[in-house]
């Protein structure tokens, strides 16, 4: 999605959540600065592994390890949503990609992040007005990564669209050429999660909704 197309919905979203665009610009400029050659994975790469194929989504709702029971892992090039990552390494399966704003469920999460990073997975760590002190507590653990924001994009730091997590990686598949995409982990109408999650899955059903697949 564009960023003339994403912008108006990026500004409903600040507004209904009352958060603050300058932080997330502050965010993005400061995992820009983070970005070395050596340390940055370039967008061919990552369009290499999506475009043309069949990408599995995973979301980190509770029905997750049971949906992927049902799945041949090898049909699909495999997007986890944070937290989802923990739950696939768990099972031994390194995520061809993760996106993470890396505020996981907890430290461990992260670490399997980090982990799988280290195993070759790709990950496309997001810059927020809240995560500031994640970015500069983990980023340099990260051996390869590609920065993204939910603002206006520049220079490295890439908007394919999507606000959570979960929508973010439905985004990157769709941007990047994905032949299908299949969401497994996703459980919009979860009543067993905290107000400002139950947002976030509202915005993320409707976001996901905007393309028919
Ligand atoms: N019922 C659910 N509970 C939690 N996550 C869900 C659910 N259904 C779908 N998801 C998706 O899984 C993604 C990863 O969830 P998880 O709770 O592990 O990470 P998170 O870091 O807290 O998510 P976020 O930062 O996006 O709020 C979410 O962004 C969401 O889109
Ligand atoms: N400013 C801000 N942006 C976000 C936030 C958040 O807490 N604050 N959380 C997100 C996904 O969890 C995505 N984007
Ligand atoms: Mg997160």
């Amino acid at each position: 999605m564009d960023f003339a197309t994403w912008e108006p919905i990026y500004k409903r979203i600040l507004e209904d959540f009352g958060f603050d665009r300058v932080g997330d610009e502050k965010a993005a400029i400061f995992l820009s600065g983070m970005l070395i050659q050596e340390n940055t994975v370039s967008l061919s790469e990552l369009k290499t592994i999506i475009s043309g194929k069949c990408v599995l989504v995973c979301g980190n709702a509770p029905g997750l390890r049971s949906d992927l029971s049902e799945i041949n892992l090898s049909d699909f090039t495999v997007i986890a949503a944070d937290g989802a990552a923990a739950v696939l390494m768990d099972m031994d399966i390194v995520p061809e990609v993760i996106c993470t704003d890396l505020d996981g469920n907890s430290e461990a999460d992260i670490e399997k992040e980090i982990l799988a990073c280290q195993k070759g997975s790709i990950v496309l760590i997001h810059a927020h007005g809240d995560n500031i002190d994640k970015l500069e507590k983990y980023v340099p653990r990260f051996r390869r990564f590609i920065a993204t924001t939910q603002a206006r994009p520049f220079d490295k730091v890439y908007n394919f669209g999507g606000f959570s997590d979960g929508d973010r990686c439905f985004f990157v598949a769709t941007e990047l050429g994905a032949k299908k995409i299949k969401l497994v982990g996703f459980d919009f109408e979860d009543n067993d999660v905290n107000p400002i999650k139950k947002k976030k899955l509202k915005w993320a059903k409707k976001l996901i909704g905007i393309y028919d697949f």
